[in-house]
């Protein structure tokens, strides 16, 4: 059996009386596209938060690359090679496209010293950044102002940033949010890429790119995972289409 890359054990988080994540065990293994789904409300984000480091849980553990990643905070866990998508927000939008990746590659720098440097001179940086931006396909627009991109190049500008940090796996938080048809396309045909670099735990509404990219599922539902297996035994499963009555399952 491979050992996974990312391992989610009894993780439990309560807001007052609820539940938001109740004793919830998920793996991440090299390679795949592990998602996660679920109606409004069921604690996707909650999970994810926890994951990342922004939000400590109540009980259980979290291992990455071997180690108990659980006591670390954000920035440490993103040095591990834990790497999560940025909203939107978090671009500045009058610095250009390659401004915004060096600034994302000077995150993983992580000494003090780079700051009094001319950053965008800084060679390897540059480079880091460049290799991002090919990668995601925005290299023809490096030098346009961040905010002149459309919604969806913006989406992959995030992603670029985040690659710069050369994560080891991947947090996803909705990544198709917002995408028309043809973005979304894009977005899809890029992380079926990507997952042979790093592995993504992928929190999605869009069921078509959620079927259509997910080796495996996992449905949370009143923060508790009620199955996790393939597109087609997630199909198949009554439970989850009890819990998914009136809305969309392909
Ligand atoms: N900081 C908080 N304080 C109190 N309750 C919270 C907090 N964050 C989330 N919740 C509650 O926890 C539950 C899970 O929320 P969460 O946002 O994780 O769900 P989700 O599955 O990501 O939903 P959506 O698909 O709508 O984004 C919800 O009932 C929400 O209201």
């Amino acid at each position: 059996m491979t050992e996974a890359l990312l391992d989610i054990k009894g993780l439990r988080k309560s807001f007052g009386a609820l539940r938001a994540t109740d004793n919830v065990s998920l793996t991440l293994n090299p390679g795949e596209i592990h998602a996660l789904i679920g109606p409004n409300g069921a604690g996707k984000s909650t999970l994810i938060a926890q994951v990342a480091g922004g939000l400590s849980p109540d009980a259980g553990q979290i291992v990455f690359a071997g180690a108990d990643v659980t006591p670390l905070g954000t920035a440490a866990r993103a040095q591990a090679g834990l790497g999560r998508t940025f909203q939107i927000s978090a671009l500045a939008m009058e610095f250009s496209v390659l401004q915004n990746a060096v600034l994302g590659a000077l995150g993983a720098g992580g000494s003090v010293w780079r700051f009094f440097k001319p950053v965008m001179r800084d060679a390897e940086l540059r480079a880091r950044a460049e290799a991002a931006l090919e990668r995601v396909g925005l290299m023809e627009h490096a030098a346009k102002r961040t905010a002149d991109l459309s919604h969806g190049q913006r989406r992959l500008l995030e992603v670029a940033v985040a690659l710069t940090l050369e994560p080891k796996a991947f947090l996803m938080d909705e990544p198709m949010a917002g995408l028309g048809g043809e973005g979304s396309k894009r977005m899809t045909a890029f992380l079926d890429s990507l997952r042979r670099d790093a592995p993504i735990l992928l929190v999605e509404h869009d069921m078509d790119a959620v079927f259509a990219l997910a080796d495996r599922i996992s449905v949370l539902v009143y923060g508790q995972i009620i199955a996790t297996g393939t597109a087609e035994d997630i199909r198949a499963n009554r439970d989850v289409r009890a819990a998914y009555l009136g809305e969309e399952m392909p």
